[in-house]
């Protein structure tokens, strides 16, 4: 019997289709602290409900899915139905995959306890990000933190399982459901791109060791709330339409997030007269992008303090946001320093 050892194909023929996100996990796998299979189970397991969420955004016009549930959430907003379907696919994904003890979602008011004997791990999740945008069809996503809990595995979820700053986040991530769907994602061991391909229903290595430019010309800010910004940032976006930068704002965290990540950029919502602590809820937005920002050599902070080392105190509470380039969100801190100067003067 004749036996021939492989030669990779160097005709050009078949191109090479890339790693898959399956693969990439099981190479990295040993980059985990915890390696024992679990987290990349986990990270598997979003990706699979990520599929189908982006199944049925794909088709919300079709499948009678667009538009309100007829509901509102903890936050008072109504909630899409979209929203629900996201909510129940990731919830039946982190249930049915079995390493999830307790989840935190944006859709829910209270913590989900998955009655998971053996679950390790925490997730806070914003099932779909951009409500807004569902019904005109412009980008949206998901958001997605990781934990570890901290009480023993097995005994009854306490509060410090849950109440963790971003620092303790063992990974995180979105889904971008945009003209492509991709998934970031991170380990604490940079931050990684995967674009989904349809036809073949994977994830695919297209972004490999992500990393944000330290400083960019497009700001991201809802300039409509523009007369309730303090002073500083009234100056700083001045200066910023000084500079002809371009002013970039889908209304999307994620989508506005990722296109800054990779262009250079900074978004920013901030505190107002009207919303003292902004909009956008630290467990399930905030940690879970300053988590990617810092891996990605960006940075992110509530306009005083880094976002991850915020001690959470309520499930849904809310942070300012700045986030993006480097130079950008120190510059801004600085107009704010300044013009706090100005006025004590
Ligand atoms: O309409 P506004 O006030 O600018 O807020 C837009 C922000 O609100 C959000 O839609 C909030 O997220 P949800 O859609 O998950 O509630 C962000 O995606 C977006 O950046
Ligand atoms: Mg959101
Ligand atoms: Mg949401």
């Amino acid at each position: 019997m004749k036996i021939k050892k492989y030669t990779p194909d160097k005709s050009g023929l078949a191109y090479s289709v890339g790693v898959t996100l399956d693969r990439f996990i099981k190479i990295k796998q040993e980059d985990f602290t915890f390696a024992s299979g679990e987290l990349s189970q986990l990270l598997r397991d979003i990706a699979l409900a990520s599929k189908i969420v982006n199944r049925e955004t794909n088709r919300a016009g079709l499948a009678n899915i667009g538009g309100a549930f007829g509901q509102t959430n903890v936050q008072g907003e109504e909630q899409q139905k979209l929203d629900v379907i996201a909510n129940i696919r990731f919830m039946r994904a982190l249930s049915k995959g079995g390493e999830v003890c307790a989840i935190v979602s944006e859709e829910d008011d209270e913590v989900i306890d998955l009655q998971n004997k053996s679950g390790k791990y925490v997730v806070a999740i914003d099932p779909l990000d951009g409500s807004s945008n569902i019904d005109v069809n412009i980008s949206i996503g998901t958001i997605f933190s990781i934990y570890r809990r901290i009480t023993p595995v097995g005994s009854p979820i306490q509060i410090e399982d849950v109440m963790q700053p971003g620092a303790n986040q063992v990974a995180s991530g979105y889904v971008l459901y945009g003209s492509s769907t991709m998934l970031v994602y991170t380990t604490g061991h940079g931050v990684n791109g995967f674009t989904y391909e349809p036809s073949l229903g994977e994830f695919f290595l297209s972004h490999p060791n992500m990393r944000a430019p330290q400083n960019g010309k497009i700001y991201s800010v809802n300039e409509g709330t523009y007369n309730h910004f303090d002073d500083g940032l009234k100056s700083y976006i001045q200066e910023c339409k000084k500079r002809e930068y371009s002013a970039r704002y889908i209304g999307s965290l994620v989508a506005d997030f990722h296109r800054n990540l990779l262009k250079g950029g900074i978004y920013i919502y901030p505190a107002t007269a009207k919303a003292p602590n902004g909009k956008l809820r630290l467990l399930y937005e905030a940690n879970a992008l300053a988590f990617i920002a810092e891996q990605a050599g960006a940075k992110a902070t509530d306009g005083k303090q880094r976002i991850l080392e915020i001690m959470p105190s309520s499930l849904h509470q809310r942070t300012p946001l700045y986030i993006g380039s480097v130079k950008m969100v120190d510059e801004v801190a600085q107009y704010q320093k300044n013009n706090i100067a100005i006025v004590s003067q």
